[in-house]
């Protein structure tokens, strides 16, 4: 295959990658940050953690098992652009329903293929995430830089992605009703509660706590999603207000606002952690998970020790923090994905444990 190429990558710090568009066909910037997961492209690009992100795929090749219907992440994909070594237009897949690049199309995602992405991903790595752009080639490289450089990282992704109205989700046992905080909510942990018996009541990022408590949920669920978490102080006011009154389940994102609103404090890291085989030790058990990760930011360690939180779990490649909790008040939460798709699925167990303390709660009560 001869590849023209017709774009190109600028990257903060000047550097520039030459490649070939697909999907759709427009300048954009963006956060870039790295992913390494060898599958899982779908879920990748309609998991709105990833908004206003462009993300690099370490693995060679995007697009060969096209996309299947029930395996999306959100309804609307919002991620800025998608960066491949080789796209593959012509899937094989029994379960393929169309080509990756069709998606990106419908929602405006930007795809840049031709990359030499083991180089960018090392780069990154050196470098650290930072603000880049697609563009077309003839368009003058420094001109583009100067346009980079005006562009500031949103900080209202939240409220962009987060439902605008309550929806329920029925399961067939309705053995438990978890009001869940949707900051972005991947469409995976909705699936993950409802199988296990939960009925699960999606509510928008700035429900407030009398509202929620209005439902009379068994646990409340805060939610993944995209950004800053300091970028929403509403929300982690609201979860100040709902401590030892219901059991919390927090994952990423909702485990950087449980932790704040705890009076912990959350840092940016260099290039993040976004991937499908993170290494995660269980401090109570001594057992390693391997689990999938997408985050930029994490709860700092030192900060735990004047608020009631104890850190539960620790990431073994570079000690940071991936789990909390407060027994007192049957709160926890984890930096990584108990729900991941297309898996590691070792962290399941931690749906379990939410539903134990609605349990413990109820018997309480
Ligand atoms: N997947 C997530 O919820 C990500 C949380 C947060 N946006 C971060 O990047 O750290």
């Amino acid at each position: 295959m001869i590849c023209k190429y017709d774009k190109k990558l600028i990257l903060e710090d000047g550097s520039v990658y030459c490649g070939t568009g697909f999907g759709c066909e427009k300048e954009q910037a963006f956060e870039i940050v790295f992913n390494t997961s060898p599958v899982g492209y779908q879920e990748i690009l309609s998991d709105p953690s990833y908004t206003d992100q462009g993300v690099v795929m370490a693995y060679p090749l995007i697009g060969n098992y096209g996309i299947a219907a029930d395996d999306f992440e959100s309804r609307t994909p919002t991620m800025s652009a998608m960066i491949v070594r080789e796209y593959c237009p012509e899937p094989s897949n029994w379960r393929s329903v169309m080509q990756l690049e069709e998606v990106m199309k419908q929602y405006g995602i930007v795809g840049l293929s031709g990359i030499d992405t083991r180089k960018l991903v090392r780069h990154i790595r050196d470098y650290g995430s930072c603000r880049a752009m697609i563009t077309d080639i003839s368009s003058d490289t420094a001109e583009a830089a100067m346009r980079l450089k005006a562009y500031q990282m949103p900080t209202d992704a939240v409220s962009r992605v987060s439902r605008k109205k309550a929806e329920c989700y029925k399961s067939e046992a309705g053995n438990f009703h978890v009001a869940a905080i949707d900051c972005g909510m991947k469409e995976n942990i909705i699936r993950s509660l409802v199988r296990r018996g939960c009925d699960v009541t999606v509510l928008p990022w700035n429900t407030p706590a009398r509202d929620i408590l209005a439902l009379n949920p068994d646990g409340v669920f805060l939610s993944n999603g995209p950004g800053d978490p300091e970028d929403v102080p509403e929300v982690i006011n609201t979860v100040k207000e709902l401590h030892g009154r219901l059991p919390i389940f927090g994952i990423c994102l909702g485990h950087q606002i449980l932790s704040l609103s705890y009076g912990a404090k959350t840092y940016k890291l260099k290039f993040g952690h976004r991937g499908g085989n993170h290494p995660i030790k269980n401090l109570s058990t001594d057992k390693i998970e391997i689990t999938a990760q997408n985050h930029s930011y994490a709860v700092n360690l030192n900060s735990l020790q004047n608020t009631p939180l104890t850190a539960t779990h620790i990431n073994l490649l570079d000690n940071t923090v991936e789990g909390v909790e407060c027994l007192k008040d049957r709160a926890f939460g984890v930096q990584y994905h108990p729900e991941s798709a297309p898996g590691p699925q070792d962290s399941g167990y931690l749906f379990e444990r939410f539903i134990t303390l609605m349990e413990e709660a109820k018997h309480h009560a």
